[in-house]
């Protein structure tokens, strides 16, 4: 890496639970929700240019450049940089897509955190988490990079500290629209809100799991399977399925079993996201060469 390219790990992350408290006049649902990152990542690599353009490599099948959450956050930085700036980006996609484990927001996330350093935009973590909003509900936590407590609609975020297991994460084979599960009309929308600490200490369940398996088959098929094996939850809108574990064997015990037709990690959770870890050891490289002051 030098001062003109960084490479970045993108992770997920888990909603430990998921509370709807309410819906706003414009539809917008209001949450209670645990976000955590989980150790597995989308690496991506950017490479500053002296042209005023924006590449990503390879393209996602299914997803125009223009609709990339990549793209659009590196546009979204265009107005604080230079004219004669651009950046070269290359993806090593992991993350399965539409399975509630945010790649996308992550991918925004991490684009944002390195562009306002290597295009020197000089932005602090709330105006990037301000950026981010617009691209997605799920994006500020990831510029922050902490685990949080979330409310609002997903905006709101407190800094936690939650145990940090083993997980068991499971993708039935179906991709599950957030839209249709926010517009259904019996999702509960009317759970009472909690506090902090009876979030961290009691944790809660995912108010979209009963909408989410009745719509999808495969989720309530892969549900029915995993309750053999411990306490399990849906993370977002689905389609992924958890389970926690203290020890990483016993993950590994079950992950044998896994019926073939269903894609599956071992993963454990991080309360400070790895991009804000490999960011930080990036920057003070630089500042050891000498191209940053203090
Ligand atoms: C449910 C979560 O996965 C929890 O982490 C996220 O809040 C959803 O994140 P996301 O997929 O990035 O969501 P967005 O792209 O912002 O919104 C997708 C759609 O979900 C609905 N939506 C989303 C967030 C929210 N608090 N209320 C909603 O009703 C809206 O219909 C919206 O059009
Ligand atoms: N860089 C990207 N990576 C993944 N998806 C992207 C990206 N850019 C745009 N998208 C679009 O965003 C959609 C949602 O992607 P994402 O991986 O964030 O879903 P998700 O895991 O369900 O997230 P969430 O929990 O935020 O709902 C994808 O289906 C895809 O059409």
């Amino acid at each position: 890496m030098t001062d003109h390219s960084i490479s970045l790990p993108s992770p997920a992350k888990l909603n430990l639970f998921l509370h709807i408290t309410g819906q706003r006049e414009d539809g917008y649902h209001e949450l209670q929700t645990l976000f955590q990152f989980i150790d597995i990542c989308d690496e991506l690599s950017f490479n500053t240019k002296q042209e005023r353009s924006i590449t990503i490599e390879p393209a996602i099948e299914g997803v125009s450049l223009e609709e990339n959450l990549i793209y659009k956050a590196a546009q979204s930085l265009w107005p604080f940089t230079s004219e004669q700036i651009g950046v070269h980006i290359a993806l090593t996609k992991r993350l399965p897509m539409g399975g509630g484990i945010g790649g996308g927001s992550s991918n925004a996330a991490t684009t944002l955190l390195a562009l306002n350093q290597l295009w020197n935009c000089n932005l602090s973590i709330d105006q990037l988490a301000d950026l981010g909003r617009d691209l997605g509900a799920d994006v500020p936590v990831f510029v922050r990079g902490h685990a949080a407590f979330a409310q609002g609609i997903g905006e709101l975020l407190t800094p936690v500290e939650p145990k940090a297991p083993f997980y068991l994460l499971v993708k039935p084979n179906c991709h599950v629209s957030t839209g249709q599960i926010f517009t259904d009309k019996y999702l509960t929308r009317d759970t009472p809100p909690i506090r902090i600490a009876h979030a961290l200490k009691l944790g809660g369940k995912n108010d979209c799991l009963e909408v989410v398996k009745k719509h999808n088959p495969e989720v309530d098929e892969a549900f029915r399977w995993l309750q053999n094996y411990g306490d399990v939850k849906l993370t977002g809108t689905g389609a992924c399925l958890f389970i926690a574990y203290d020890n990483i064997e016993d993950a590994k015990r079950v992950s044998a079993s896994i019926p073939k037709k269903w894609q599956f990690w071992i993963c454990q959770g991080c309360n400070v996201s790895p991009t804000h870890l490999a960011l930080n050891q990036w920057i003070k490289s630089k500042r050891a060469r000498g191209s940053i002051a203090d």
